[in-house]
């Protein structure tokens, strides 16, 4: 429940348009965490606007920024995986949406669920993985383990818990079968987040990039392209320039390295990439850049050749991290992990 003289105050003005937040926010180069995060809320309400969303669903705007403010406040503050990472995720689903077009690829019905899904995928993160909730035996491994993917179906029940109240569904005014279709796809896409089930289908992706015979009216084609437009919305941190990189790799290895000091005290082994002890930050970066990162946004570029510019943007950043790999090895021990600050 968010305070309802806030959400009155939010749904009686007129809703800014987009220019308002920067001349450049529809842009690939646009750093949307330069955004203040008092200002993220009504800069949603502005993206909804801008894409058409408002009017071609039927929302009232009340319900909107209802929903908005749940689903914010729905999220918790580790150091990556909170609001702030939501909202960058989101502003990249906009981008794609405006720049490639995506209305000749995908259904609207389609695009709606991608955008919410951004907005929701991480939902009630705690700022640990899905193997350190089987390993601490966490309340949601008990819940999900059985099916994998245990915080994706965690964020997917919360996200539908915030739909079901009264007041903050978004797709209160969809037909029917519009309704139980936006909320299939919202539980593909989000359990598409699970970076080990993007591995498994990210062979799909690259096969029917190249393949150049994507048909819109094939289900599985516009399937596997949802899962690759969420996880390169997902990883788009990647594609911004290399201050926010470098921020971001601060953020996440707080993460990491406050999960691997909780397992180390449950008396268990981190993944070295858990470890402050043993992790190279720079030479872990560019692991997941090769194997990871940089392949969505070759693939997302062979899609749609207006997607150049942030696959273009991670091999600028790889660069960085090699230039720093070696300023390590020169001026550093090797054997001392970087400290995050020092980045
Ligand atoms: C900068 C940056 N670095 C990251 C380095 C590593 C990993 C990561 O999960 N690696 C893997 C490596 C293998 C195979 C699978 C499962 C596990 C074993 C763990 C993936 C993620 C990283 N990541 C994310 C991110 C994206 C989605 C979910 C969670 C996160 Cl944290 N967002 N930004 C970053
Ligand atoms: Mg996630
Ligand atoms: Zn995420």
């Amino acid at each position: 429940q968010v305070p309802t003289e806030e959400v009155h105050t939010m749904a009686s003005i007129t809703i800014p348009s987009v220019e308002t937040f920067g001349p450049n926010f529809d842009s690939f180069d646009f750093a949307p965490r330069t955004i203040s995060e008092s200002q993220t809320v009504m800069s949603c309400l502005s993206m909804f606007e801008d894409l058409g969303f408002i009017s071609r669903w039927r929302i009232k705007s009340e319900t909107l920024v209802r929903f908005l403010l749940m689903v914010k406040k729905g999220y918790r503050n580790p150091p990556y995986h909170n609001w702030m990472h939501a909202y960058a995720v989101t502003h990249f689903c906009y981008l794609l949406i405006k720049n490639l077009h995506l209305h000749n690829y995908l259904e609207d019905i389609e695009l709606l669920a991608l955008f919410v899904s951004c907005l929701c995928h991480d939902i009630d993160h705690r700022g640990t993985t899905n193997s350190f909730q089987v390993q601490s035996q966490s309340v949601l491994a008990a819940l999900y383990s059985s099916e994998g993917s245990v915080m994706e179906r965690h964020h997917l029940a919360q996200s539908m818990c915030i739909l079901n109240t009264e007041g903050s569904n978004l797709f209160e005014n969809l037909s029917s079968k519009e309704y139980q279709t936006v909320l299939d796809l919202m539980r593909e896409i989000i359990l598409a987040t699970d970076l080990a089930h993007h591995l498994r289908t990210v062979k799909e992706q690259e096969e029917l990039a190249q393949s150049g015979a994507y048909d819109k009216s094939n289900a599985r084609d516009k399937q596997v392209l949802l899962c690759l437009l969420m996880t390169a919305c997902d990883l788009s941190d990647q594609t911004k320039n290399w201050n926010n990189t470098k921020y971001i790799a601060a953020l996440v290895y707080q993460e990491f390295f406050s999960q691997g000091d909780l397992e180390k005290a449950l008396g268990k082994n981190p993944l070295e990439m858990m470890d402050r002890e043993r992790a190279c930050i720079p030479e872990l970066q560019i692991s997941f850049l090769d194997n990871i990162a940089a392949p969505v946004y070759k693939i997302l570029a062979t899609f749609f050749p207006e997607a150049e510019t942030p696959m273009r943007n991670v091999e600028e950043n790889r660069k960085h991290w090699v230039h720093i790999g070696q300023l390590l090895k020169r001026h550093g021990n090797p054997a001392q992990a970087m400290s995050v600050e020092q980045i």
